[in-house]
């Protein structure tokens, strides 16, 4: 049946991007995505709103929620600070085995921790394994009806603090209301959307910022 498109997505980094440079790793999925075959990374036009909010809270402690290939998890561990920490979750074993190859080929695997298995059971796990307090940074871009289950549990196992940043992919495109229902009705979060469009096309889609207020 030949190879998947994560193991396709894989062979262009190998083949158009230079090890150890992660923009050029970015660079690569991205042509391949727009020009060969789409693939749900963020992309590069919701990318550079990632990357401004990332550089804005400059995190020590970030987690991703849905690696798929790593792009994603390039994008914010190639602007973390020396000593910081992404842990990313993703579900599915062969776009981890992907995404671990990709994260090693930017360099980054030393930022970087991925965790396999459903969100829902991760988390709770988190501070004991990984002695993390509280996380500076949270990509919310797995599944969609796991924004708000998933958000009130980190929020009940004590893993935001105030001023805590959630980043969520796909609010609109695939669409995520019920997150969108949370977080703008919810006094204990500062939100603001930020337009885009959904990567690789021209069809819009955005990302929702949403400030944890304690
Ligand atoms: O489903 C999407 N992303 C989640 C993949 C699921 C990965 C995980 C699920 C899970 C569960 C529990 N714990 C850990 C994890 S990790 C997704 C889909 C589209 C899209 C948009 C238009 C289309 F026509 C078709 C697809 C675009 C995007 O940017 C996406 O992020
Ligand atoms: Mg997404």
């Amino acid at each position: 049946t030949g190879l998947s498109r994560p193991q396709r997505i894989l062979k262009a980094v190998q083949k158009n991007a230079k090890k150890g440079d992660p923009q050029s790793v970015i660079a690569a999925i991205d042509h391949y995505c727009r020009h060969k075959e789409w693939a749900m990374n963020v992309g590069d036009d919701k990318g550079l709103i990632l990357d401004s909010v990332v550089m804005e809270v400059n995190p020590s402690s970030a987690l991703e929620l849905g690696t798929y290939c790593g792009y994603s998890t390039v994008r914010i561990a190639r602007l973390l600070p020396a000593g910081s920490t992404l842990i990313t979750v993703e579900f599915n074993p062969h776009c981890a085995v992907i995404a671990r190859q990709i994260i090693a080929y930017a360099g980054l695997q030393d930022k970087v921790k991925l965790m396999e298995g459903p969100s829902g059971d991760l988390i709770p796990k988190i501070k004991e394994q990984f002695g993390i307090t509280s996380f500076d940074f949270v990509f919310l871009d797995h599944w969609k009806d796991r924004y708000v289950p998933d958000t009130k549990l980190l929020e009940e196992c004590g893993l935001l603090r105030k001023g805590s940043v959630l980043l969520a992919d796909n609010v609109i495109c695939p669409g995520a209301p019920e997150y969108l229902e949370y977080v703008r009705n919810n006094p204990r979060y500062e939100t603001r959307y930020f337009p885009s469009n959904l990567e690789y096309t021209k069809v819009e889609d955005g990302l929702e910022k949403s400030v944890f207020l304690g």
